[in-house]
């Protein structure tokens, strides 16, 4: 049988050999084609190997019904529908090592070209201007870089930065103060680095909450005179805010490496003295392509050779069997692990799953996954899967326990899930009802019985006479109906916990309002 591969972006020839070499596959490079071109070519290959420029949409996925796997030769796989890609069974694997270094040093450059006006000056030479006074930079030194998004590119450039004698602050949702002390750089939140930086470099995915990160407002918080570079995903910042703050010279430079639509249709932002650009060649070395090309061509040869493969963006690894048994389990797993991180505001440190019942007799590391999914997606997004989701959390430095035990309290089945943060511990117990679905039964010690799904509101209280008439009034009067309202407290007049599940998220002004209520302490809003 042979496997018919596609290559649609432009790849390294050294790093394919191990297509090359492998027995039965038939390679067909075709790096120019317009997506109606590849639309009509895609059916009847196994397999498409991209770069960023392909978009692999949910519609080019429904014409390819031949298709196996997709491989990225790069980190980001924002230009694949993931969802598509599972919901048709099509495995999604990518190279999240291959190009670190490259697009760190792509950065630094950036940096640095920047700091000193290297394209300005040169482009000023080319027109035979010899112009010495036009050009005068800034150093490095002393100076403090901000990070935004410290993940395998941040730590890179943050160790490059340090060596140009430069302080670093990072922000990254998972970067507690141990890790941050051993990498040598300070932390803060968002604001705090934003407020310090005197160079903003940011390192995220482009994700729902990445988008338009670094908008009119964190542009309003920055120093005046800040340098600002994007070698991460266009979209991150928001191009019209950075048009405006550096016209009115609150920035004084920007490299960018990505736009929000590329290729670049709108050049206004070029048209400014102090903007510098690159057309996404961050990933763009010799070695990096080669080596990004080399790890995605070795999954693809693995994947139809032994049907496994090494990082897979979506791929549940879970043996037939266990899964049988497991598999109704899956969906409370990770509603868990997303209803407990958005309950806790602080970077998890440890994280616990306690089986209970007849499930400790079972193998449930998928569920420990499933569950870790559920708490990484929110800050990670699509990248995270059940395949990767103990390797993600273990490289943010979460410490993962699993738990058994047979007696399980009435329920024939009982998950505890428990995270520890520097503010303490917090935890969420859930189970399966029989006939009834998915309850979570235990927040913290308070006793409850919630479906895990929909918009909730977890409000924490004085338990005294007339609280729960005025939630209700308040939210009645923002339009925001309660479906079910769960009340739980520790001792009579003590503290106390409601739960409400509303039929539609709550305005941040609603919240506010409910906050200021008499005799409540706190609401967090849930969405799973
Ligand atoms: N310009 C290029 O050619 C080029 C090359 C390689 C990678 N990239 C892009 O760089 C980005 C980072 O790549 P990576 O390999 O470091 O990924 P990574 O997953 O190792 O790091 C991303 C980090 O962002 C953090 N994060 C998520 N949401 C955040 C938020 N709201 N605020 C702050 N941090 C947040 C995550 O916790 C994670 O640690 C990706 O978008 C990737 O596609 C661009
Ligand atoms: O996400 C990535 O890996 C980079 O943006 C590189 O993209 P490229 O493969 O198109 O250079």
């Amino acid at each position: 049988m042979t496997f018919h591969i596609l290559i649609s972006d432009p790849l390294s020839e050294d790093g394919i050999y191990p297509l090359r070499q492998a027995n039965g596959v038939n390679i067909v490079m075709e790096t120019n084609l317009t997506p109606e071109q590849l639309a009509d070519r895609i059916d009847g290959f196994d397999a498409l190997i991209v770069r960023s420029q392909t978009q692999v949409t949910r519609e080019l996925i429904e014409k390819a019904s031949n298709l196996k796997i997709i491989g990225r030769a790069g980190v980001g796989v924002d230009n694949i529908d993931l969802e598509a890609a599972t919901e048709y069974g099509i495995i999604v694997v990518n190279a999240p090592d291959g190009n670190t270094n490259s697009a760190a040093e792509h950065t630094m450059a950036m940096i640095m070209s920047m700091a000193r006006k290297i394209p300005q000056a040169f482009h000023a030479l080319r027109n035979q201007q010899w112009d010495r006074k036009s050009f005068v930079g800034v150093e490095l030194k002393n100076k403090t870089l901000g990070v935004v998004g410290f993940g395998r590119i941040g730590q890179e450039v943050a160790a490059r930065a340090k060596g140009q004698r430069m302080n670093v602050i990072a922000y990254d949702p998972f970067l507690t103060a141990e890790r941050a002390e051993k990498l040598g750089v300070d932390f803060g939140s968002v604001e705090d680095v934003l407020k310090v930086a005197d160079f903003v470099t940011v390192h995220t995915p482009l994700l729902k909450e990445t988008k338009h990160l670094i908008n009119k407002q964190a542009f309003e918080i920055m120093k005046d005179g800040v340098q600002i570079v994007n070698c991460a995903r266009g979209g991150i910042i928001d191009e019209n805010a950075l048009y405006d703050a550096v016209k009115s010279g609150k920035v004084a430079g920007a490299a960018l490496d990505v736009f929000e639509q590329e290729p670049m249709v709108d050049f206004r932002l070029l048209d400014l003295p102090e903007v510098i650009a690159t057309p996404h060649l961050g990933a763009s070395t010799f070695e990096a392509q080669e080596s990004v090309a080399v790890d995605v061509s070795m999954d693809v040869v693995s994947y139809f050779t032994t049907g496994t493969v090494r990082n897979s963006v979506n791929l549940p690894s879970v043996p037939k069997e266990i899964m049988k048994k497991i598999e109704p389990y899956f969906d409370l797993s990770e509603r868990l692990g997303t209803f407990l991180t958005d309950l806790i505001d602080a970077t998890a440190e440890e994280v616990t799953v306690r089986y209970a019942g007849e499930l400790a007799n079972m193998d449930v590391r998928p569920l420990t996954r499933n569950m870790l999914k559920g708490m990484l997606k929110r800050h990670l997004g699509k990248q995270v899967n059940n395949v990767n989701a103990l390797y993600l959390a273990n490289q943010k430095g979460i410490v993962v326990t699993e738990q058994k035990t047979t007696e399980s309290k009435g329920f024939t089945n009982l998950i505890t899930v428990e995270i520890k943060t520097a503010e303490g511990i917090r935890k969420a117990a859930g189970t399966l009802l029989n006939g009834q679905g998915a309850r979570i039964v235990k927040v913290d010690d308070y006793l409850v019985d919630v479906v895990p799904e929909g918009h909730l509101l977890y409000v924490r209280h004085n338990d005294r006479p007339g609280v729960i008439g005025r939630v209700g009034t308040l939210l009645g009067q923002e339009n925001v109906n309660i479906a079910t309202m769960q009340v739980g407290r520790s001792i009579v007049g003590g503290d106390a916990i409601m739960m409400l599940s509303i039929d539609k998220p709550a305005e941040t002004s609603s919240l506010e309002q409910l906050g200021n209520l008499e005799e409540i302490q706190g609401v967090t809003p849930i969405n799973l």
